[in-house]
């Protein structure tokens, strides 16, 4: 425009150019729009892939990946990493493109003009590519660190919302304060490190661009004064330059957001790289629909390579029968279930069923045929009929049908909506026997023909527990059920009962034989008999024969065990609740009526260990009764629990008026002792 129209003042060339100038500055709009639109469209198709894709392999992930990665872990590659790719999709990419091409353009131009002083500018711009790559290594770092902590604040805000309940009874508010506060400041300082670095990588191109420009003018004003360049060129250069030398700092200016977007795309891609370690076979058989006979043959396994939870476990489970696990706690019933199920395959030995090895049936078929009901229920938040049916295909009556088999229908129906009452909390709303109860009715929808039950009476009480046995009484013809307790009473009818021990199956048999053969069923059923509770599970006796059993009691006549046993207060606890608390004064003896607690034990840390659990029949704290000592241990209810207490003034003052109780005691204490 200079050496062709305004120094010779040229109108023609004036106007053809102007002319190209309008024209392809309009052509720049259009293709600015279109562009936009069909890279926006094709950004968001990957996001939507990515995402539908990252869903799908969570789904089809075995157990022991959720045991690794905790909801805060998932959470934040939902949100923050699938956010941080998407807009480096969505926008830095484009941009990327954009920019890219006006440097490639630009500088075929730039040659054109004067190539020379291109090819000095292109050396001085390395400068503006070598600063942010020194940093790159360090703002790498600064994002794990900062997205690693994103994580952990969100398991926290996770953990306080499901435990709420636990953090107010146990008044740990000021513990997830604190953590909670700590994490916040981390989050601020690691965010404080990401961002200074960010912000250097993002002004050094700046700076670099300053020195350019120096260069540039320098050289050029040497170019012009050696006639070697017009100032026309000059303009022309200067002026594609400075719009060259933008579009190469806002490529750096983006590096910070595409380290951003491949730290979390590696994280992204860590989860897709995990493989279920239980899978369908490529082609995996369908599982006739039929009572098949169950077998475990030989079976070994362990929920880590070092340890072993079962131990050449055999066990046939013939078509329609009832079937008990029972055994000591951690003896590993529950784990035999969940092989049962398929949730992990054995180290060694094989689950048949019929002749199928279940590894190579299909999930489809296995889950339509066998439904394991858990004592950890899970609603979804949505209504009970929704929570109900699921995808069961059942109709309105079956569905009633089924609540008031697993006597939760009238429950429901004195709600004011209904089978429409919106489930909140995931269940969290309702009490724990509604909640185990639901399960059970979602569980006989599906009317599987093996039904696997895990603790399922442990929330209920008494009388609704009678309920769910005459239920599993009632279907034991048309289903095989193989049910998990510790509650001996309720599997006494059972075809054949399993007892397991560490790992291991010790005996079976029918409750009869067992009470023969087996000395551990035998001291299991004897800890578990002699107790009356009433039917809504609030007032309990313990019968004096049931005392005299106790070590501490022996040698005591049986008209005072009578006396004691009528100083036994009840004592019910929610889950969670501290029955006696590490450090404090002990002054009172307990002896488990129903339930399961857990032996905890503080670390020097500060932190928790659980030493033991205790169940229906045990007890503890029996020196209370003697003397002051104080608690060794904190004893905190796994579930819903009812336990009889006997006070130390309510036991001195029997002790007072019956002296032998102390003499037979001493007796006892010496015997132990020695
Ligand atoms: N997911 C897991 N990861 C690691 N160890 C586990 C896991 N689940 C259970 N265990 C351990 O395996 C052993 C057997 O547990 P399991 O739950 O099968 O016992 P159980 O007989 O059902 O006991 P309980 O009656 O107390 O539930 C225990 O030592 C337990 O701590």
């Amino acid at each position: 425009m200079v050496d062709e129209a305004f120094i010779p003042k040229n109108l023609h060339h004036f106007a053809i150019i102007l002319t190209i100038l309008l024209g392809t500055g309009f052509l720049n709009i259009c293709a600015s729009i279109g562009g936009e639109y069909a890279l926006g469209n094709l950004g968001g198709q990957i996001i939507k892939k990515l995402r539908i894709e990252l869903f799908t392999h969570l789904q089809r992930q075995s157990l022991p990946f959720y045991q690794t990665y905790r909801v805060g872990d998932l959470v934040t590659r939902f949100s923050a990493d699938m956010g941080s790719v998407e807009r480096v999709v969505r926008i830095a990419f484009p941009f990327f493109l954009k920019e890219a091409l006006s440097v490639l353009l630009g500088l075929i131009l730039l040659f054109s003009i004067e190539w020379k002083l291109t090819l000095a500018m292109l050396a001085g711009s390395t400068l503006m590519f070598i600063g942010p790559r020194l940093l790159q290594g360090r703002a790498e770092a600064a994002n794990i660190l900062y997205k690693e902590t994103q994580e952990r604040f969100t398991n926290t805000i996770d953990e306080m919302v499901k435990g709420h309940k636990t953090i107010k009874s146990l008044h740990l508010q000021a513990r997830f304060q604190e953590r909670a506060r700590k994490q916040v400041h981390e989050l601020f300082s690691f965010g404080l490190k990401l961002q200074l670095t960010n912000s250097m990588m993002e002004r050094l191109p700046l700076i670099s661009l300053l020195i350019l420009n120096g260069i540039m003018i320098g050289f050029g004003g040497y170019l012009i004064f050696h006639d070697m360049m017009t100032i026309g060129d000059f303009m022309a250069f200067f002026t594609l330059f400075l719009s060259v030398g933008q579009s190469g700092s806002n490529l750096a200016y983006i590096i910070p957001n595409l380290i951003d977007s491949s730290i979390s795309f590696r994280r992204i891609q860590e989860i897709m790289d995990h493989q279920p370690s239980v899978s369908e076979v490529p082609h995996p058989l369908e599982l006739p629909s039929s009572l098949p006979l169950i077998r475990m043959d030989d079976v070994t396994f362990g929920y880590s390579e070092e340890s072993d939870q079962l131990r050449h476990v055999s066990l046939q489970i013939a078509a329609g029968s009832y079937v008990a696990f029972i055994g000591t706690s951690g003896s590993g019933k529950s784990t035999a279930l969940q092989l049962l199920s398929r949730f992990y395959d054995p180290k060694q030995g094989s689950v048949s069923m019929d002749d199928y090895d279940i590894r190579t049936l299909s999930e489809a078929s296995l889950r339509r045929q066998s439904t394991l009901v858990t004592q950890d229920t899970f609603l979804f938040n949505t209504t009970i009929r929704d929570n109900l049916l699921l995808d069961s295909g059942a109709s309105e009556d079956e569905m009633i049908e089924a609540a008031k088999q697993a006597n939760i229908h009238d429950v429901i129906a004195s709600w004011p909506d209904g089978y429409d009452t919106q489930v909140h909390h995931e269940g969290g709303s309702l009490s724990g026997g509604e909640r185990q109860r639901l399960s059970i009715a979602r569980a006989l929808l599906r009317k599987p023909n093996i039904l696997l039950l895990d603790e399922v009476t442990s929330a209920l009480d008494p009388a609704t527990e009678a309920d769910i046995n005459q239920l599993v009484d009632r279907l034991r013809s048309e289903k095989t059920i193989v049910s998990v307790t510790h509650r001996l009473s309720s599997v006494k009818n059972a075809d054949c009962i399993y007892v397991f021990h560490d790992g291991r199956i010790v005996d079976s048999g029918t409750h009869h034989e067992l009470l023969h053969k087996s000395n551990l069923y035998r001291s299991l059923w004897d800890k578990q008999f002699g107790f009356n509770l009433s039917l809504d599970g609030l007032y309990a006796t313990v019968d004096m024969d049931r005392l005299a059993k106790l070590p501490f009691f022996e040698g005591i006549a049986p008209p005072l065990l009578k006396n004691i046993a009528m100083l036994c207060t009840t004592e019910t606890c929610k889950e969670g609740e501290n029955v006696v608390s590490e450090g404090d004064e002990g002054n009172k003896f307990y002896i488990i009526v129903r339930g399961k607690f857990e032996i905890i034990k503080r670390t020097p840390d500060g932190g928790e260990r659980r030493v033991a659990v205790l169940q229906d029949g045990d007890h503890f704290g029996e020196i209370a009764l003697l003397h002051n000592v104080p608690r060794n241990a904190t004893v905190r209810a796994i579930g819903p629990s009812v336990l009889l207490s006997v006070r130390q003034e309510a036991f001195h003052r029997l002790m007072a008026e019956h002296p032998q109780i102390l003499q037979s005691l001493e007796q006892t204490l010496q015997k132990r002792i020695g």
